[in-house]
């Protein structure tokens, strides 16, 4: 009989079902219940019932656990002192979306060696995120592999959906039936238009292929997602955080019927021109905005990591520097403690 399917697949290797990762890794009454409160702050944030700003801040990626924990220790002493106005939140990016290849993220491959040891990845992941919950920080992740959420999206409290997935009907489907606070970046080409569908799509009922918690394939009927929200990345065109920018964003989303007050700025990518140094820039310019009397910059992203920039990846684990990133360019931890301190000032001027 002529083989007409998988030809190119090599291999097939079954995963433990979400429900033996949840059992082993189990969240617990006490961190679910901070999910939980925390996913219902965000949401009071976004849609303007809390005045603090949401600071979705932390590595482009974890890749080294040790300086994970390193960072997500600093981050949690400095979150308390800031408190007040700035609700912070830890990227914790396991997941990373590539613009042709390069290394997928941790999940995909936690021993960083091409092995792709997803297992091993789905555990790890869960594992980290539930330590950082422990010091009292809120997550935040994009989830980029439909079946992942299954695994890790009860101790996540907000997620993302990049840049290159946000016009993909995949992702939104999967977004209508997450229960955290959602924020789709604009496409890579800058404009709004895939985002402020995605917002539309993801808040109405969806059925599509997923897993059970048994991770048997299965129709996953969903009820959509009423908290989900633009993130503005900047694009091809160049940065878009301007006031005309966001003047902008706010028309659109009101003609779309949205709430025209719930936007994110991200400092990084587009909107620094991929100069992670740049990024101080960014946030102060949304500060100034705010000072102007800006009341739909409810938040924003940075990346910032322990030691600045990036480093080439590829590389022998053994030569990697410690707390750099291997993926996008950061700030190091100096400048994001400086940084945070300034933010917390400026925001005094929104009472
Ligand atoms: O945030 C991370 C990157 O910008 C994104 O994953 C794309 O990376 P790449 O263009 O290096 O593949
Ligand atoms: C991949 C990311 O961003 P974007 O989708 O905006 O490129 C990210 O924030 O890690």
């Amino acid at each position: 009989m002529q083989t007409t399917s998988d030809l190119n697949i090599v291999e097939t290797r079954p995963l433990p079902t979400p429900a033996a990762l949840l059992a082993e890794t189990p969240a617990g009454e006490r961190l679910a219940q901070f999910v939980a409160r925390t996913r219902h702050d965000l949401h009071r944030i976004l849609f303007g019932d809390d005045r603090r700003f949401l600071l979705v801040i932390g590595p482009c990626s974890i890749h080294d656990l040790e300086a994970g924990r390193d960072y997500a220790r600093r981050l949690a002493a400095l979150a308390p002192q800031v408190a007040d106005r700035i609700m912070i939140v830890m990227r914790v990016y396991f997941e990373k979306p590539r613009t042709t290849i390069g290394w997928k993220g941790l999940i995909m491959d936690p021993h960083l060696d091409g092995s792709h040891d997803i297992e091993t990845g789905l555990r790890t992941a869960r594992a980290f995120l539930r330590e950082v919950l422990e010091l009292g920080l809120p997550t935040a992740t994009e989830l980029l592999d439909p079946i992942t959420p299954q695994y890790i999206a009860d101790l996540v409290c907000w997620a993302a959906i990049g840049a290159r997935t946000t016009e993909s009907q995949t992702h939104r489907q999967m977004a209508s039936g997450l229960s955290m606070p959602l924020g789709f970046k604009n496409g890579t080409d800058g404009t709004l238009k895939a985002a402020i569908n995605a917002i539309l799509a993801a808040s109405q009922p969806q059925t599509f292929l997923g897993v059970n918690l048994d991770g048997a394939a299965s129709a996953v009927r969903t009820r959509g997602n009423p908290d989900c929200h633009i993130v503005l990345r900047g694009g091809s065109a160049g940065p878009n955080y301007s006031p005309e920018h966001v003047a902008a964003t706010e028309s659109a989303l009101a003609k779309a019927g949205l709430p025209p007050r719930a936007i994110l700025v991200d400092c990084s990518h587009d909107n620094s021109a991929k100069k992670p140094e740049l990024q101080p820039e960014v946030m102060r310019e949304l500060l100034a905005q705010i000072a102007a009397g800006n009341r739909s910059i409810m938040g924003a992203m940075i990346e910032s990591n322990i030691e600045a920039g990036s480093q080439p990846f590829p590389q022998p684990r053994a030569a990697l520097r410690y707390g750099v990133s291997i993926t996008d360019g950061c700030i190091d931890w100096p400048t994001t403690e400086a940084l945070v301190r300034e933010i917390h000032t400026a925001l005094a001027v929104r009472g």
